[in-house]
């Protein structure tokens, strides 16, 4: 009989990404490459390869990777949703590799403060030597865990027409709450 199935398997063609590793000889680590987290998880999670945490608030996660995505073709990174349960944001996300950009991705993380330390306030009232007078969580990945994800999108070709007037729109110039809660 006939496969008369309406929505037959979509199994698109799988664009190449070009990849190169650092291997970093603290985790040499060829195991945490861009994974899956199941088998039609949208995006690919990535690994801290290094880190180096310049101030308390301040966070730089290297992922290892360098990548010459096609020429239509761009790498995105965006935070794990699980991220939210933490008081650190990826301060560019959703951040975007350009195709022509062939240094090894990093990724930068701020910290929202979470407290106040009086104590120290008080003292620096007093002191030369400044101490930290805001509380920070600590960065919450490790060297080796999972600190985002990847995408590979497709760039839209541009070109601005610049004209006197727009078709007019039921929310027109509304925004910032204009529809209501
Ligand atoms: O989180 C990010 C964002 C970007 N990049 C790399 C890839 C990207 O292609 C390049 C430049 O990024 P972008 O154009 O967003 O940065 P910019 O601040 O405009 O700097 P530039 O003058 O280098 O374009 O930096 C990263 O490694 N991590």
């Amino acid at each position: 009989m006939e496969n008369r199935d309406p929505q037959p398997a979509y199994k698109p063609k799988a664009v190449v990404l070009k990849t190169m590793r650092e291997i970093n000889p603290q985790t040499n680590d060829k195991q945490r490459f861009p994974r899956k987290a199941t088998p039609l998880a949208a995006g690919r999670d990535l690994f801290v390869m290094d880190i180096e945490q310049p101030t308390p608030n301040f966070v730089i996660v290297k992922l290892g990777l360098r990548f010459q995505p096609p020429p239509n073709y761009k790498v995105v990174f965006v935070p794990r949703s699980s991220f939210t349960k933490t008081n650190w944001i990826m301060q560019n996300s959703p951040s975007q590799g350009d195709p022509d950009f062939t240094g090894e991705y990093q990724l930068r993380f701020r910290a929202i403060p979470i407290g106040y330390n009086l104590k120290n306030a008080v003292r620096n009232l007093f002191s030369t030597r400044k101490r930290p007078e805001l509380i920070y969580e600590p960065f919450p990945y490790k060297l080796g865990e999972r600190c985002a994800q990847m995408f590979l999108e497709r760039i839209i070709k541009l070109s601005f027409e610049e004209v006197e007037d727009f078709e007019s729109t039921e929310r027109g110039n509304g925004g910032f709450g204009s529809t209501g809660n």
